[in-house]
């Protein structure tokens, strides 16, 4: 059996995802593509998908009858509306984050979601089947370094484009630590505050860059985040946990040492696609099996992108007023209970 994948928006993403659809991944392929850019949408199939049809617009692609899974990789505005929509014609959606641009959205998505009765949704939050992060998750698990205590994370990008503002930190950005800690620490954010550090010569004028976000958790936790999106040297992801019986750290990705010209080092990555590109195959394989067994969608759900959004808005008020703002969800749903499974190789 194939589980035949309808892509929505054939950008950077879209188009890295339809390549590992159609040459990675096993038991899927990507029958329909579409794109607001027709041109690129024609382009991105003629180059990865050449038997995949080309769409007007989202609706014309989620009605599709040779569409059984939708896998949406446009824009964050245009997500809430094409989930909702590939949820009313009851197939399974592979959303990038964010899930929607508001808590509002999220939960709207939620609310449809459990009114269907089944998890179809699955939220692009890579890191959680990235090793690095499981051997973290493991290492915990075990109590390697008892309870936690502190966290710092660093989150680097070589350059940001002219359309990243100082809202995206959050919403673009860290939203990944968002996600990921709580999942890591088992624990849920209670507060945040966002401090602005000396400003990057190399940051437009309407972007705040550098930032530090301090996240509190309800055990006590404290987690300092650092967003630096034009770093200028390379992408570089760091997540080191203090606890009471020692500290462990996320991996370095493995690169070859070289030494020459009076020198020794190793490269460091350019961009997410090469750093997470594991991730993202173990990722959407996760989705693709769980539609050729008919189960229910194990990976991040709407609730996990629910919970980003209200953890994001925190944290964008925080921006705003300089203080501490506190973070409030509701109880999660019994019908997310049992998600989010863990993937067995690290
Ligand atoms: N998980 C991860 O690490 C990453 C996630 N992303 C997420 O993926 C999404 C796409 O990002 P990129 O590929 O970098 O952006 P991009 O700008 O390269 O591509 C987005 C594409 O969507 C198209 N589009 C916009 N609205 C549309 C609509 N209503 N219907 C159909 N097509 C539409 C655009 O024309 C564009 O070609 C974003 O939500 C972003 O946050 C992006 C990069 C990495
Ligand atoms: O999701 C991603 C981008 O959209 C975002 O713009 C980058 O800052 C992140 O590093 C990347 O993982």
């Amino acid at each position: 059996m194939t589980v035949r994948v309808g892509v929505i928006g054939t950008g950077a993403i879209g188009q890295d995802h339809i390549r590992r659809l159609e040459c990675k991944l096993s038991g899927a392929k990507v029958t329909a593509v579409t794109d607001v850019n027709q041109d690129l949408a024609r382009k991105v199939a003629n180059t990865y998908a050449k038997q995949a049809t080309v769409y007007a617009n989202d609706r014309e692609l989620i009605a599709a009858r040779d569409v059984d899974a939708v896998l949406v990789a446009s824009w964050g505005p245009a997500h809430e509306a094409s989930v909702l929509a590939a949820l009313e014609a009851g197939k399974r959606v592979f959303c990038e984050k964010p899930l929607a641009t508001t808590a509002d959205g999220c939960m709207r998505i939620v609310e449809a979601e459990m009114a269907h009765g089944k998890r179809l949704v699955q939220v692009g939050f890579m890191r959680r089947f990235d090793s690095g992060y499981l051997q973290l998750k493991q290492a915990l698990e075990q109590e390697l370094v008892g309870e936690p205590l502190m966290v710092r994370c660093i989150h680097r990008n070589v350059e940001s484009a002219e359309s990243y503002t100082t809202d995206m930190a959050i919403t673009d950005t860290l939203i990944h630590e968002i996600d990921v800690l709580h999942w890591l620490l088992n624990d849920e954010y209670q507060h945040v505050r966002v401090l602005y550090p000396k400003k990057t010569k190399h940051a437009l004028p309407h972007l705040q860059d550098p930032q530090l976000v301090l996240l509190e958790t309800k055990k006590g936790v404290i987690i300092q985040a650092e967003i630096f999106v034009n770093c200028k040297y390379g992408y570089d992801i760091q997540c080191e946990i203090a606890g009471e019986e020692g500290v462990i750290s996320l991996p370095d990705v493995p690169a070859v040492r070289l030494c020459s010209n009076g020198r020794k080092g190793t490269e460091v990555l350019q961009d997410w696609k090469k750093r997470f590109e594991a991730a993202y195959d173990v990722e959407l394989q996760a989705f693709i099996d769980d539609g050729l067994k008919d189960e229910p969608a194990s990976g991040p759900s709407a609730w996990d992108g629910y919970v980003a959004a209200v953890t994001a808005d925190a944290c964008v008020k925080a921006q705003e007023s300089g203080r501490e703002e506190s973070i409030e969800l509701p109880k999660k749903p019994a019908f997310y209970q049992h998600s989010a499974a863990t993937p067995e190789q690290v």
